[in-house]
This record gives structure tokens, sequence and C-alpha cells, in this order.
């Protein structure tokens, strides 16, 4: 026995000395999640080196503006590096899956590249040659490519799926930016430092123990460019963006899935959380109970649990432990009903930032009237500053004033609006309702003509004992 063993040695210590090389498997998927490396070496080999090779997968996925290159099954390029060669395959193997429903047949393919070195160049190259895979791909990526706009899709209706991946993608090119983006300059300006610090916040974010990601939520009236400051933030930051459809969710576990498979440097997205279906009835369920008890007490722990996506998983997301999974993560939620979300989602800590994008004000405007007309000044403005203070008048809604008559020349369109911004309603016959978030955490004022809702909003702690924290639209 003894022998056998030491002859099993020998021969495979003799057989490695035969082959010169090592092999690097870099697996598509690892574990639960896709391996960030298999993309990277996408990005490197989607450069210069799939050209030179024979035979390569030619895509430009729909409404991309570039194609990209990718080595097609079993083909082998080489290039050299510090005087070294080394060697990429693709290969990719087909798992036929049985077929479901209706022939819905599910491919699951595996696919996988190989990098070979020869060993007396492994330690030699190998860390530096790494590292200028992933530069070279960081630059491929931010430079070349389209971003991503991924959602989640729903796999079959039992929940049940072979598919790996859990998003889909199409390129983003959404053109809204921050110079296009029609809101008070000041708040504009800060948001603008607030992503950069971000951004450079690598080594503060260690050092402080904390997850590398922030939240905001934007809410606000229908219109007032709460996607389009989503789109602007992505397009600011270079990031995908994740749309997480929370009502196609079927559970908080499938939730935890879904950002398992997030890629770092990105946007996650949920709009209009206050009509995800828990969080709604549970508001109903509190304004019922705080008719029904008095004020002060406590509510009942989470319901209903198991079915669907819930408040203490859609927190568990944000900010629990999963939450810390990747990073350079921005989580953006954005709602028309700020009053209907739960107070747990708005204490200091779960979303580091409220916006409120509100009603369209001068200075608003103006960057609408370049957007839209091209223009820096017309002698109508002054009127038209007069004229907008207290208007409830979204964004969108001026947008779309100015453009119906640009045929006719700016004077026309800009007297069109005047013409409406007269009937528009003022703020006081159609609040926003602003929640007074300085009562719970340290936010700088925001929005230029944004009213403060009459029943302010004081902290769970707050000695009034006051137990509706979030103003509703029927106590205005
Ligand atoms: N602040 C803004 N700056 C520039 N354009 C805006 C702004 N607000 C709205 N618009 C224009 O109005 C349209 C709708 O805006 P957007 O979708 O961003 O609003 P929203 O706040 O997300 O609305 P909703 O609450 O209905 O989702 C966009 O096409 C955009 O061009
Ligand atoms: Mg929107």
């Amino acid at each position: 026995k003894e022998y056998g063993f030491m002859f099993d040695t020998w021969i495979r210590r003799a057989l490695s000395h035969l082959t010169p090389y090592v092999l690097f498997d870099i697996p598509e998927f690892y574990g639960a999640g896709g391996n960030e490396i298999y993309d990277y070496v996408q990005s490197y080999l989607s450069s210069s080196t799939a050209i030179a090779a024979q035979h390569v997968n030619l895509c430009r996925p729909k409404n991309a503006t570039q194609n990209t290159f990718s080595l097609a099954h079993h083909e082998t390029v080489e290039e050299t590096f510090m005087g070294a060669k080394v060697w990429w395959s693709h290969e990719i193997s087909t798992r036929q899956q049985p077929t479901m429903t209706w022939g819905d047949q599910v491919n699951d393919e595996k696919r996988k590249y190989t990098l070979k070195i020869r060993k007396k160049d492994k330690s030699r190259i190998l860390d530096q040659y790494v590292q200028h895979v992933m530069d070279v791909a960081k630059s491929v990526k931010e430079l070349a490519r389209d971003r991503l706009l991924y959602t989640n899709i729903k796999n079959g209706s039992g929940g049940f799926s072979y598919k790996k991946k859990a998003w889909e993608s199409v390129p983003f090119k959404h053109p809204s930016t921050f110079d296009t983006l029609a809101m008070d300059p000041e708040l504009k300006d800060d948001i603008k430092e607030d992503l950069l610090e971000f951004t450079r916040g690598k080594e503060f974010y260690q050092k402080a123990g904390k997850p590398w990601k922030r939240g905001y939520l934007l809410y606000g009236p229908p219109g007032t460019g709460k996607s389009s400051m989503i789109a602007a933030i992505a397009n600011f930051l270079k990031y995908d963006i994740y749309d997480v459809e929370l009502t196609e969710v079927a559970s908080n576990s499938e939730l935890r899935k879904l950002l398992i498979q997030t890629t770092n440097r990105s946007v996650i997205v949920i709009e209009d959380i206050d009509c995800s279906v828990d969080l709604a009835e549970r508001a109903k369920a509190r304004r019922e109970s705080a008719q029904n008890n008095p004020p002060g007490q406590n509510r009942k722990p989470d319901q209903d649990e198991g079915s669907r996506v819930t408040l203490s998983g859609l927190l568990n997301f944000t900010d629990g432990l999963w939450s810390s999974c990747g990073s350079e993560r921005i989580i953006i939620f954005t709602t028309n009903h700020v009053e209907k979300l739960d107070k747990a989602l708005l204490r200091a800590g779960r979303m580091d930032r409220h916006i409120n994008m509100s009603w369209c004000g001068f200075p608003a405007f103006r960057t609408l009237a370049k957007n839209n007309l091209g223009l820096e000044w017309h002698d109508l403005f002054p009127e038209i500053e007069e004229t907008f203070v207290d208007k409830a008048i979204s964004p969108a809604d001026v947008s779309e004033l100015l453009l119906k008559k640009k045929r006719k020349g700016p004077t026309a369109a800009l007297e069109g609006l005047l013409e409406a911004l007269r009937i528009a309603p003022s703020i006081s016959e159609k609040p926003v309702v602003k929640i007074d978030f300085d009562a719970i955490v340290a936010d700088p004022p925001t929005g230029d003509n944004s009213v403060e809702s009459e029943v302010p909003v004081k902290p769970e702690s707050a000695p009034t004992g006051d137990s509706s924290a979030i103003a509703t639209p029927d106590s205005i």
C-alpha cells in the first residue's frame, strides 16, 4: 500500500514535470453570484486581443452603440507580457435541462476562460499580469462600454428556475445629466459634491467600519424629475443601474439573491416604494391601529412574512448584513407619497439623504429654457420669475408647455408658459407634503419653494408622544 502511494505520487510528480504550464480556470459563475474576474477578462479580451484571434463572437446587443467581441468556443489567443507568452482560451459547455413548460427549454450554458502560462514565468509575471488585465478591463469598461440598465425578470410562475441569471440587461442610454436636470442649483451642487465624496471615500468607509454604500430617498410629486435624477446620477458616476421591480420579487430570500448578483459600482433603484404591496398594507394597518389604539403604543411585528417582500426584508437589503456584499453602491428609493412610508425606512442612518424634488421654481425654469429652447436670457424672464412664485407646477409640465409653441419661436413659447402659469394652482392649494427630516436626521433644507407640512415630524423619542410621526394627506 505504502509503495503504491509513493508510486502514485512519483508518477504525478513526473507528469507535472512534463507539462511546463499552469492553468487558471475562470468560470462565469462562482457560488451564488457571478464571478467578477470573468467579467474583467471578458472586457480585457474584447479590447485588442480578441481581434487577433481567428474565431470571434461578434455581438451588438440591441440598442448598443458598440460591437463587442468575445472569444468563440474553444478559441485560443496568445500574447506576450514582459517577455513571457500567455494563452487565453474560452470554453462554453451546454447542459440541456429538462423541458419545463410548453417548449420553454432552458439552455444552461457554462462558460469559462482559461489562462495558461509557463510555470517558470508564474512567479515572475502572474501578479503583474493579473493587475494589467484588471487595469485594462477597467478602462475598457469605463470608456468604451455602454453602461447597463438591469431589471429583474420573473422566471416562470412557480418562481423556480434553472437559470442562474436573475437580471436582464439593456444598454443604458438615458440622456439626463446634472446639466440638464432642472432644480435648485445649490441643491444640485450639493448632491454632486456628495456623490464625489462618496466615490473618493474608500478609506473613510473602511476606517469608519461602514459598508461602502450610500442611500438616497427621492420624494416629490409626479414629473418633478426623480427618475431623471437617477439617470443623471448614474451618468455622472458612470455606474450601471439595477432597477428592482419589487412586485416581481416573490420573497425576501429572492430579494437577497438578486442583491448578491449585482455588480460593484452600481446604482440600485427601487421606484415608488410606497406602491409595493406590503408597505402599503403595513401603512394601512398602522393607520387603522392608530385609530383603534391609543397613541404611543407599539406596533405589532411584521405579519404575513414569507410570501412577499416585507419591510424588514427591504431594510435588510438597504442596511442589514446583506447590504454589505459588494461595495460602491448607491441605493435609491423614490416615492410620490413620502407620508405613506414607514417610519422605519426614514430613520437616521437608513437612507443617508432625503432629497425633496419639488415644484419648478425660476432657477429650474432657466435650465429648462436652456434645454428646450436654447435660451440663456429673454426679456420675458423677469415677468416669468414673478409669476413663478408660489406656483405648484412640475418641471415636466413646464417642459411640455415650452415645447408646445416652440415652433412659433421662443417668445410665443414663453408667452404660452406665462398664460399657463397664471392659472396654475398655488402651492398652498396643492401642498407638497414635506417631512421635516431635520427632526429625524440632520439634512440641509432642500428645494426652493417647498412648504413644510403643518404637522411637524418628531422623532419617535420626542416627548410629545405624538404617534402620527408622519403626516398623512388627510391631516393637512
Ligand atoms: N427636474 C427636471 N429637470 C429636467 N427635466 C425634468 C425634470 N423633471 C421632469 N422633467 C422632465 O419630465 C419628464 C418626467 O420626469 P421624471 O420621469 O424624471 O419624473 P418623476 O419625478 O420620476 O415622475 P414620477 O413620480 O411620475 O415617476 C422627463 O422626461 C423629464 O424630461
Ligand atoms: Mg419616475
